[in-house]
């Protein structure tokens, strides 16, 4: 693997497609002093991250890489600190609270169709960065209860800066432990990144500890203020410790900054890629949202009405998952899939290969929402979809570590989708190549995405079963 080191860095993607392809679905690598197993079947990765997750940690590179960024959030957290973070911060992502996920993310995508109008009479736009910052101001907004857009250009650059290192560190072992330390060109842009983002998660906390918190406000910044001892005579207290420190606050919110709109911009970004290229699922699409929509913004009450849109997002979910790598680390000796798992090995799950495994997915390489759409009358909402009852099918991670936010971006996906496309087409513009795939801590279009929305008329065929 060592050798293999230059090759991991430059395609981290094509390297796993490569390893599983020559050596089978359960590779043990020889390492000195770390045993990694990659393991690529659906039974083995549920056994890790579900049925048998207890033996199985985040004391891993990619992790401890992400921590240097995050600090102990939940992304990166184990044991008793997790679970009380887990806990505290679970009641503010209710379904309850999803319909301001909807109000904030329809006016985002609103905002984002009038910067695409007014780039000369429908030009291209980078649709990779002008997703990106939409989806840092709903996080904001619903989570924060802030308005991040002033900062919104510096903050999506910090987190690209700093997640390049992150990747950096997590594909070449060599660059972890204590050369993280070294005052090199690396280290000085990872320090830099993190100070604009302690920066920015500091002026959050003070806006509001200003404004204060009110008992009704359900928002997670509120709910994390409430665990500080902020706002309330009935803090969230353990013998009159308040369950959050300042630091803790800190770490929760540079890991919601992350995990919030990264991924799913990226997925956005590869939904329009891959739409782009699929005229008859695009044909589809619209003649659903002009059934469902007849030209006016989507809302919160539209959503099970949208089920070809929500199967559009789940089949890009599994063609481009976001999160193409989860890591664990084995506390004690073990047994995946009939292969001796020794304590301390390193675990490699990918979303990726798993779910572009012709062993799971007839003709995996192929775009076809279909195999996603629901046969329940009513439609999917949030929540899990038909697609989850394939083993094979992880965007969202399994078991408890399962994604926090995964209704919060299953409603921000489809309702940003629909109000782009509502009376809209995407197009890809003549002499703009297929994007590279760039696999940094989510997957990303090298050299952006450049799009064109245009006006389109309403698809006259009437929705098959309509
Ligand atoms: C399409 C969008 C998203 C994808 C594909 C995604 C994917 C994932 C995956 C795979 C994990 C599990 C990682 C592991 O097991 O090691 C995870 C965890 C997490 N995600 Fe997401 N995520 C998305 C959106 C979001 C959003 C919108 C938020 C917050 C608003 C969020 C916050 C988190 C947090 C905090 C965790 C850690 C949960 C825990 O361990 O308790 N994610 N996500």
């Amino acid at each position: 693997m060592i050798r293999g080191i230059p090759a991991i860095m430059r395609n981290p993607l094509a390297w796993l497609e490569r390893v599983v392809e020559r050596h089978g679905d359960l590779v043990a690598f020889p390492m000195p002093k770390t045993p990694v197993l990659l393991v690529n079947t659906p039974v083995g990765a549920r056994h890790v991250l579900q049925r048998n997750h207890r033996n199985y940690t985040k004391a891993t590179i990619q992790y401890g890489a992400l921590s240097l960024v995050t600090g102990s959030g939940l992304l990166t957290s184990d044991g008793e600190v997790w679970r009380r973070h887990r806990r505290i911060m679970q009641p503010a992502f209710h379904h309850g609270g999803l319909d301001q996920v909807a109000i904030s993310t329809v006016a985002a995508g609103e905002q984002l169709r009038d910067a695409w109008d007014q780039s000369s009479p429908y030009a291209p736009i980078d649709a990779e960065s002008a997703i990106m910052r939409a989806m840092l101001t709903v996080v904001g907004r619903t989570l924060f209860a802030d308005d991040l857009s002033d900062a919104g250009s510096d903050l999506v650059e910090a987190v690209d800066r700093a997640l390049r290192q992150v990747i950096a560190r997590a594909t070449n072992p060599l660059a972890a432990g204590p050369l993280t330390r070294l005052p090199t060109l690396s280290a000085r842009r990872m320090r830099s990144a993190v100070a604009t983002l302690d920066q920015v998660t500091a002026g959050i906390v003070d806006r509001r500890r200003a404004q204060g918190v009110k008992a009704e406000d359900t928002d997670l910044l509120a709910v994390l203020l409430r665990a500080a001892g902020v706002g309330s005579d009935d803090a969230v207290t353990t013998d009159s410790q308040p369950w959050m420190t300042d630091q803790e606050i800190r770490d929760e919110l540079v890991t919601l900054v992350i995990a919030g709109h990264e991924t799913v911009a990226s997925s956005l970004v590869w939904i329009l890629h891959l739409l782009a290229d699929a005229p008859e699922v695009q044909e589809r699409l619209y003649a659903e949202l002009d059934h469902v929509l007849e030209g006016r913004p989507p809302s919160w009450k539209d959503i099970p009405a949208l089920a070809y849109t929500r199967a559009v997002v789940d089949e890009a979910l599994r063609l481009y998952p976001p999160a193409w790598v989860i890591t664990r680390r084995s506390a004690a000796p073990d047994t995946i899939d009939g292969v001796d798992v020794p304590e301390g090995t390193l675990v490699i799950v990918s979303p990726w290969l798993l779910h572009r495994s012709a062993k799971s997915w007839p003709d995996p390489e192929r775009f076809n929402p279909e195999r996603f759409l629901s046969d329940s009358v009513s439609g999917p909402g949030p929540g899990p979809g038909p697609g989850d009852r394939n083993p094979a099918y992880l965007p969202f991670g399994a078991g408890p570590r399962l994604c926090i936010g995964r209704d919060f971006a299953l409603v921000e996906s489809v309702l940003l989708l629909a109000t782009l496309l509502r009376d809209r087409a995407v197009l890809r513009p003549a002499g703009v190549s297929q994007p590279v795939i760039e696999a940094l801590v989510t997957l990303k279009p090298k050299h952006g995405l450049p799009m064109a929305l245009i006006p389109r008329t309403p698809v006259a065929e009437p929705l098959h079963g309509a």
